[in-house]
C-alpha cells in the first residue's frame, strides 16, 4: 500500500488571538432593535391620529400608509435583528471557543491539567455559547430600554396625566429588575461550576468504563456521577424561582399600570382634554412603558454570559511558556544538563536536580519508585515545563533562549499514553514540527517495529486511526514513530514503550542504536532491562537525584534493586547487552549525590 505524500504539520506561530466579530454587527443589532423600538413608539401615534381621522370622515390616506409602512417596518426589522442575532451569536461563539482553546493549547501542561477534560468541555460548550450570546443580549437589553422611555416621552406629549400615572409605577418595575439581575448573577456562577462538576465525574466514568465494569461498582459510580445533581437542582430552582418572582411581579405590575392608565386616560377622554385616537394611543403607550418588565429574560442572558466569560477567560489566562530568539548551532552532540533545579507543587518539592549532566549522544534511564518525579524530570528536560530556580541547557544553550519553533524540532517527545488524533496512520505519523517525507515516515513507522501491523491494517498507512483496531502497544508504538520522525538532538521518552512486551521493546532499543543520527536520549523506565541497556541510569527518589551511574554499580544497592522489586542480596544484575558494545564512557563511575 503506497503513501500519500504527508505535508508536516506548520509549527504553530504566535498569532494574536481570534478577536471576533468585534463591536459591528452588535452596534447593527443595538441600531435595528433601537429603529425597531422607535417604530413601535411611533405605531400608536400614527394609528391614534389615522383612527381620529377616520372618525371625523377626514382623507386618512397617507396616516393609513404610514401605518402600514410602520407594521412592515416593524417586522422586516424584527427579522433582520433576529437574523444579525443569530450570525453575531454564532461568531462570538465561535471566536470565545478559539480563544478558550488556544489559551488552552498554548498552556504549560501541568497547569492546564488543573482542569479536568469535562471542566474544559463545559467552558468551551456551554459556557462558551452563553459568554457569545451575552453582546446581542446586551444590545437587546439596551433596546428594550428605549421601547419604555420613548413611549413615557410619547405618552408625557399626548397627555401628561397618564403619563404621570405611568411614572408613578415604574420605579417599582425597575426595583424588580435590579433585584432579579443581582440574585440572578451569584446564581448562575454557582451552577455553571456544579454543571462542570458534573460533566467531569462523567467524563471520568467514561474513561474508566472498563475498571467500573470489571469491579462491578456501576451503582456506586452513578451515585458518584451525580452526587452534585441536588446542588444543581436547589441553584436551578432558586434561578427559576428569582426568574418567576421577576416575571410574576411584572405580571402583576404591568397590568395594573396598563388599568390605571387606561382610567385616568378615560377620565381624561371625558373632560374632553383627549380624543378617541389619543385614548388608543396613551393605552398602548403604558403598556409599552410597562413592558420593562419582560427585561428580565434579558438581563438573565447577560448575566449569564457574563459569569460564562468569566470561565472562558479562566482557559485563555493560563500561564504559557515564552519563547526566546535563539537557535541552536546545526551539528551539535545534544549535551543536556539540569543546574540547580528546583520544581515545587502545592508547596512541596517534588524534583531537586544540582548537577546532571546527559553526555551527547548518550543515553539515560531515568528510574525511581512511582511519584518519584521521573515525569516531572523528563518534561524539565524537553521544556515543557520550566523549573521554578535553576537552568536546563541544551548544548550549553538554556531552553527558555530559544525560540518555539527550535526548541521543538530539537527536542522530541515520547509518551506512555499518545494523543495522535483522527488522521490517517500516515499523517498522525507524520505530524510534528518539521515537514516529513513518505520514506521518513517509512523509516521511523520500521524502527518503531510498527511497519508489519500497519501493512495488515484495511488500508495500510491511508488508513484512519479512528477505523484502526490497534492494541494499546501498537498505537504506543505509532507514537513512536512520529517521535523517532521527528527526532532532534534530544528525544525523551516518557514510559513510552510501557506497553510493549520486552521482546519488541528491545528490538526498537536495538533498531534506534543502529540508526545513524545522533540523538541524545532520556527514557523514563521501571524497567531493569531498559536501566541495564542504558548508558547511564539517574535514580530518582521522592524527587531528589538518588545517584547517577551505570545500572551494573546501582544493582550493587539492595535500595536500588528495591526499585524493581528485586531485594535479595548481591543479586546479579541483568546483562547490559549492548550488541555486542562493552560498557565503557563518563558514566562508568557512580556518582552519588549528596542527601539533604
Ligand atoms: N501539577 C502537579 N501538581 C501537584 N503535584 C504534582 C504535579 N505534577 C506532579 N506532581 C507530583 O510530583 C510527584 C512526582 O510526579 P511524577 O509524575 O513525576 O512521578 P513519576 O515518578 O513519574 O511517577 P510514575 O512512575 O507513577 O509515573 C508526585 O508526587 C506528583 O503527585
Amino acid at each position: 500500500m503506497g503513501i500519500a505524500p504527508v505535508p508536516g504539520r506548520t509549527p504553530p506561530v504566535a498569532t494574536p488571538p481570534g478577536t471576533g466579530p468585534g463591536r459591528a454587527p452588535e452596534l447593527l443589532v443595538l441600531g435595528c432593535s433601537v429603529t425597531g423600538a422607535a417604530a413601535a413608539v411611533a405605531q400608536p401615534f400614527v394609528l391614534g391620529r389615522t383612527l381620529d381621522l377616520l372618525l371625523g370622515g377626514h382623507d386618512a390616506g397617507p396616516w393609513l400608509a404610514a401605518s402600514v409602512a410602520l407594521l412592515v417596518g416593524e417586522i422586516l426589522l424584527d427579522g433582520l435583528t433576529a437574523f444579525l442575532t443569530g450570525r453575531c451569536t454564532a461568531d462570538w461563539t465561535a471566536a470565545i471557543r478559539s480563544r478558550a482553546l488556544r489559551g488552552l493549547l498554548h498552556a504549560v501542561p501541568d497547569t492546564a491539567r488543573a482542569h479536568s477534560p469535562g471542566d474544559v468541555a463545559t467552558r468551551l460548550t456551554l459556557n462558551a455559547s452563553d459568554a457569545g450570546a451575552a453582546p446581542t443580549a446586551r444590545a437587546a437589553l439596551t433596546a428594550s430600554l428605549v421601547t419604555p422611555a420613548g413611549a413615557l416621552i410619547a405618552l408625557a406629549v399626548v397627555d401628561v396625566w397618564v403619563a404621570a400615572c405611568v411614572l408613578v409605577g415604574l420605579p417599582a418595575l425597575a426595583w424588580v429588575l435590579r433585584t432579579f439581575a443581582r440574585d440572578t448573577g451569584t446564581s448562575v456562577g454557582a451552577y455553571q461550576r456544579v454543571q462542570s462538576d458534573i460533566a467531569s465525574r462523567l467524563l471520568e466514568a467514561v474513561e474508566g468504563a472498563e475498571t467500573v465494569a470489571a469491579a462491578g461498582t456501576a451503582a456506586r459510580e452513578r451515585e458518584r456521577v451525580l452526587r452534585p445533581l441536588p446542588e444543581l437542582g436547589t441553584l436551578g430552582e432558586r434561578m427559576w424561582r428569582l426568574h418567576g418572582r421577576a416575571l410574576a411581579t411584572g405580571g402583576v405590575l404591568v397590568p395594573l399600570l396598563t388599568v390605571a392608565a387606561t382610567a385616568v386616560g378615560g377620565l381624561r377622554l371625558g373632560a374632553g382634554a383627549l380624543t378617541a385616537g389619543e385614548l388608543l394611543a396613551v393605552i398602548r403607550y403604558a403598556q409599552l412603558a410597562a413592558g420593562i418588565g419582560g427585561a428580565a429574560t434579558l438581563v438573565g442572558a447577560v448575566a449569564r454570559g457574563r459569569s460564562a466569560r468569566e470561565r472562558t477567560r479562566g482557559l485563555e489566562g493560563l500561564p504559557a511558556l515564552s519563547y526566546g530568539p535563539r537557535t541552536l548551532a546545526p551539528g551539535g552532540p545534544g549535551t543536556l544538563e539540569l543546574r540547580g533545579v528546583r520544581v515545587s507543587r502545592d508547596g512541596t518539592e517534588v524534583l531537586r536536580a544540582d548537577l546532571l549532566t546527559v553526555p551527547g549522544g548518550r543515553t539515560a534511564a531515568v528510574v525511581g519508585r512511582s511519584g518519584s518525579g521521573k515525569s516531572v524530570l523528563a518534561a524539565v528536560a524537553g521544556r515543557l515545563l520550566d523549573p521554578d530556580r535553576g537552568q536546563v541547557l541544551l548544548d550549553g544553550t538554556p531552553l527558555p533562549s530559544l525560540t518555539r519553533t527550535c526548541l521543538r524540532a530539537e527536542v522530541g517527545f515520547a509518551f506512555a499514553r499518545p494523543e495522535l488524533g483522527e488522521r490517517t496512520v500516515a499523517e498522525a505519523v507524520a505530524a510534528g514540527p518539521r515537514a516529513v517525507s513518505p520514506h521518513q515516515v517509512r523509516s521511523a513507522v520500521r524502527l518503531a517495529g510498527a511497519d508489519a501491523f500497519v501493512h495488515r491494517l484495511p488500508r495500510g498507512y491511508d488508513t484512519p486511526l479512528a477505523d484502526a483496531p490497534l492494541s494499546g502497544g501498537e498505537y504506543q508504538r505509532l507514537g513512536l514513530a512520529r517521535a523517532f520522525a521527528h527526532t532532534g538532538r534530544l528525544l525523551v521518552m516518557d514510559d513510552a514503550t510501557s506497553s510493549l512486551d520486552t521482546a519488541t521493546e528491545h528490538a526498537v532499543e536495538r533498531a534506534q542504536r543502529r540508526s545513524p543520527s545522533v540523538v541524545t536520549r532520556l527514557v523514563v523506565t521501571h524497567r531493569p532491562s531498559v536501566a541495564a541497556r542504558a548508558d547511564l541510569v539517574v535514580w530518582l527518589e521522592d524527587g531528589r537525584v538518588r545517584a547517577v551511574g551505570p545500572h551494573r554499580l546501582l544493582w550493587r544497592e539492595a535500595a536500588y534493586r528495591a526499585v524493581f522489586g528485586a531485594r535479595e542480596e548481591g543479586a546479579e544484575a541483568p546483562s547490559r547487552d549492548r550488541d555486542g558494545e562493552t560498557a565503557t564512557g563518563p558514566a562508568d563511575t557512580l556518582q552519588k549525590q549528596a542527601r539533604p
